[in-house]
């Protein structure tokens, strides 16, 4: 296998990888519904393109942070399943940056849309 070949069959792992978010985390199937409801919002409301920018940088954060906590979810599950209170830990701490982002994503969902519900 040349570089290039190696270069395309690391894009189909990747999609592989997002297939598999889906398929195990409920969480995702949330995280999509979310993100058309902003298409279909910023469209309603014919939002700036920098408004655009933000809102769509969101999403991609929100999407990566679910995916990183439920890659991490899966290698704890291999590490023990059993009780363990470090593998509870990590498993919060991911969680926890799912939260982070999603919170900040609708403190900008406030600030972006208020002023046009106001209007
Ligand atoms: N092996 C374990 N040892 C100790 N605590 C655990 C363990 N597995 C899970 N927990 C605790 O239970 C919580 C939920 O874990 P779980 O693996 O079910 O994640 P989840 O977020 O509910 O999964 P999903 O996103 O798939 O619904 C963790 O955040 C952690 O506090």
């Amino acid at each position: 296998m040349n570089k290039v070949q190696k270069h395309i069959a690391s894009y189909r792992f990747s999609v592989k990888g997002i297939w598999l978010a889906f398929r195990y985390e409920n969480n995702m199937l949330f995280h999509l519904i979310a993100a058309i409801a902003v298409v279909v919002v910023n469209v309603l409301f014919t939002v700036t393109k920098t408004e655009w920018l933000i809102t769509l940088m969101l999403i991609g954060l929100a999407w990566m942070a679910e995916i990183f906590n439920t890659a991490i979810e899966k290698l704890a599950d291999r590490v023990t399943r059993q009780h363990d209170p470090l593998i509870g830990k990590v498993k919060d701490l991911a969680a926890g940056a799912v939260l982070i982002i999603c919170l900040f994503a609708a403190i900008c969902a406030l600030i972006i849309y208020v002023p046009y519900i106001l209007k």
